[in-house]
């Protein structure tokens, strides 16, 4: 609702109430107009000022009502009757002012923002535009070139750069309340004409046509394939190029393409789900309601490789102190310069000072983690060394510390057993950059207490990163569906693709990045050193091995002999591409000719494959072991694992997470298609459908928000 209050000076004081973030709901909306309505007319009140209850202003449309049908106010004439009005409108800008929360801001005469506070046209992040007036006012307000960047991107502008452009006309350290107040005293019974947006012209670049060109270039490399910014660059087109109310129609057409479209919901759809696997629950009726996470004051990162340097650089930057072990000095000494220099980029980039970052000791002594409320070990993914730390830690640390294994697929349970304390034992999969990726999967192993995992997941909240629980197995989820998704990579070019076909077909997709692309960046060695550790290369592979086939299934050894010839990818110049300039990969003659000498020696006629394929086969496969996640409870919900999918590996937003695709494709096509490729290609097991997948279709196919409960029938890792 939105209430009204009368204030001392003929001010009329309209405060937006609806908890958490006075999202513009259909009620908010009908008060709103009341009010709004009721200030005019009322001949004591000279000013009024918008503002919204518990410190934020407004969040938007509520993103909820997108899925039913429309009722209520719609949002463009209540802004344009805000801005008709006679009488000044302030709006008072604390915390944040999102989508149409900002839309409905720029309808008001005046903008007070409190140095705290946000703002952003956000829509494009859920598929939309802006379209309640947004596209149209703020390129007339601030010009068509920073109005193009924020409406493109959605990103959230701080009230110092809100200032700087001026989307607001003030920012107060003080109370921003009172400074609107004062403010609307000394502009009532001026008049409104100049002060509306709708009346003003964009600035325009006189080359409009290449500012747009290169917008739209941008928006190819980072969302390719998104409808929503696209759309946004064609309504800041007409904001430049027409008058207020032509503009105001494409931007209302261009919403009612992209309103019902399938990305908009696959984008809404991530919105929700990301804040859902917040509320974590397993089958023991342990909960993030009803277990207590434990205080950490202080934490400890041993071993300061790559991934340790981010963590510990992560933690800091939450405030909290940090202790880094390492075991020889030239390493400490090497980690210590990497994680101060890393930490000095951070807090220049943030404007932070020093005293906001958690302070980090450096230390060889293990000894010295007897105070640590929680130790996170992140040396290599070796078992036995891994297993060593922990029965270490077991009778250096408190008895209830919470002890961290960072590993990206090894077994918790194991690792747990060399602890004094098994129970206080969690995985906690960080993902490469630590310090920037979202992503933690926090790993339950069968012992590990609910404590354990609601303080991971605080953690997680702490570092600002998105913690999804998960079961303990082989990979976890992320990893685990990454296997068959690169193995049909590898068989696609053992049958005739070449890498840059499959690498096109999935960015074409959205991915940022081929798989090829993907595996020459993070080094071919990587996956190498983990099959030679599983035996099925190196010296422990059995002598007279099939060269392609490992306990009776497929196996193809194409990355191996590129490692083996010290194709490593980038860092080596070569791998599935050629880098004769740093980072630019070019298809590689050499491997081509590769390519076709392997396929003649093992008799594999080469054929055309075509690009429904390529998708069909990594997609289905990838999506086809999360139905199997599902089945064994590794994933407690199909929402956790397309989470997992969006904030860690890259899958595009516009197309939900992998198990919202395939609902979206259509369960019974993934199933035919998978039935399809499993019977041309029977030795490779894990095309054969899942049967969780097989019931979901002998369901009718239910949506995705009903999978859960068919899942609990099964059994949980959880
Ligand atoms: C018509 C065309 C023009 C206009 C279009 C638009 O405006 S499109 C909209 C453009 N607006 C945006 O894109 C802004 C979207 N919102 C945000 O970015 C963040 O929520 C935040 C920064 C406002 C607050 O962050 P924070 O970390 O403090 O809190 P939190 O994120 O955990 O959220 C708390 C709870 O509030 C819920 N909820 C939040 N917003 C909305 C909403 N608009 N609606 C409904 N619900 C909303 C959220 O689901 C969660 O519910 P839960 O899980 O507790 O049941």
């Amino acid at each position: 609702m939105a209430l009204y209050r009368r204030i001392p000076g003929a001010i009329a004081v309209i405060t937006l109430t609806n908890p958490p973030v006075n999202a513009l709901s259909c009620t908010v909306r009908e008060a709103i107009y009341e009010t709004v309505k009721r200030a005019t007319a009322d001949q004591e009140v000279k000013a009024i000022v918008l503002c919204g209850a518990n410190g934020k202003f407004c969040g938007g449309a509520d993103i909820k009502e997108f899925s039913r049908e429309m009722r209520g106010p719609p949002l463009v004439p209540m802004i344009d009757m805000i801005e008709e009005s006679e009488k000044p409108v302030v709006a008072v800008i604390e915390g944040v002012a999102f989508g149409g929360g900002l839309e409905l801001a720029l309808g008001c005469h005046y903008r007070i923002a409190h140095s705290g506070a946000q703002v952003g046209l956000t829509e494009v992040t859920l598929g939309l535009l802006p379209a309640a007036g947004g596209t149209q006012r703020l390129p007339r307000l601030i010009g068509v070139p920073a109005a193009l960047d924020i409406i493109t991107t959605g990103r959230h502008v701080s009230a110092q750069e809100a200032v700087r452009l001026g989307i607001v006309d003030k920012v107060t350290d003080s109370s921003a309340m009172e400074e609107a107040i004062e403010f609307a005293k000394t502009v009532a019974g001026e008049p409104m004409g100049p002060r509306r947006l709708s009346l003003w012209t964009a600035a325009c670049p006189e080359d409009l046509d290449s500012l747009l060109e290169g917008a739209l270039v941008r928006i190819r490399q980072r969302s390719r394939g998104a409808l929503a910014p696209v759309a946004c660059v064609q309504a800041v087109r007409a904001a430049a190029s027409l008058p207020f109310a032509q503009g105001m129609k494409k931007e209302q057409e261009l919403m009612a393409y992209l309103f019902t479209s399938g990305q908009a919901r696959a984008m809404q759809y991530c919105f929700f789900t990301q804040r859902a696997a917040a509320r974590w629950t397993t089958p023991s009726g342990a909960s993030w309601e009803n277990t207590k996470a434990r205080p950490v004051r202080q934490a400890a990162v041993i071993g300061l490789g790559t991934m340790g340097k981010g963590i510990a650089v992560s933690l800091s930057r939450a405030g909290i102190p940090v202790i880094a072990v390492e075991t020889e000095q030239k390493r400490l000494k090497a980690g210590r310069k990497a994680v101060n220099s890393m930490l000095t980029r951070e807090s220049q980039k943030r404007g932070l000072a020093e005293a906001h970052l958690g302070s980090i000791s450096f230390t060889l002594d293990l000894r010295k983690l007897r105070d640590t409320d929680l130790v996170i070990e992140a040396v290599f993914e070796d078992m036995a060394l891994k297993k060593q730390i922990f029965s270490k830690l077991s009778s250096v640390c408190r008895p209830d510390a919470l002890l961290c294994t960072n590993t990206s697929g090894l077994n918790i349970d194991e690792i747990a057993s060399a602890a004094s304390r098994p129970e206080l034992v969690v995985g906690t999969h960080f993902f490469a950059p630590a310090h920037v990726m979202k992503l933690l999967e926090v790993v339950c192993g069968p012992r590990t207490s609910p404590v354990a995992v609601a303080t991971a997941m605080q953690l997680a909240k702490r570092l600002e990163k998105i913690g999804v629980v998960v079961g303990n197995c082989s990979g976890f989820v992320g990893n685990r569906m990454m296997r068959p998704y690169t193995e049909q990579a590898y068989y696609l070019l053992e049958e005739g693709a070449r890498p840059e076909e499959v690498d096109l077909v999935l960015e074409e997709f959205g991915f940022a990045m081929g798989i090829f692309r993907v595996m020459d960046l993070s080094g071919l060695d990587v996956g190498w050193r983990s099959r030679k550790e599983l035996g099925l290369t190196g010296p422990k592979l059995p002598p007279g091995t099939e060269a392609r086939s490992r306990g009776g299934k497929r196996y193809s050894p194409l990355p191996d002999i590129l490692c083996e010839s010290g194709r490593l990818g980038q860092k080596t110049g070569r791998g599935w591409y050629l880098y004769e300039k740093e980072r630019v990969a070019t298809p590689d003659p050499w491997l081509q000719s590769f390519l076709e000498d392997y396929r003649s020696r093992f008799g594999i006629q080469s054929r055309r494959v075509g690009q429904d394929e390529i998708l069909e086969r990594c997609l289905y496969s990838l999506i086809n072991e999360g139905f199997r996640i599902l089945q064994e409870g590794i994933a407690a919900s199909p929402e956790d694992i397309d989470v997992i999918y969006v904030s860690g590996y890259g899958w595009p937003r516009h197309r939900g997470g992998p198990m919202f695709y395939a609902w979206m494709v259509g369960l019974p096509k993934v199933l035919d298609k998978l039935e399809h490729y499993h019977r041309t290609h029977p030795d490779i097991p894990n095309l054969a459908p899942s049967s969780m997948l097989r019931k979901l279709v002998a369901r009718g196919s239910p949506p995705v928000h009903q999978w859960r409960a068919l899942i609990q029938q099964h059994s949980s890792q959880l």
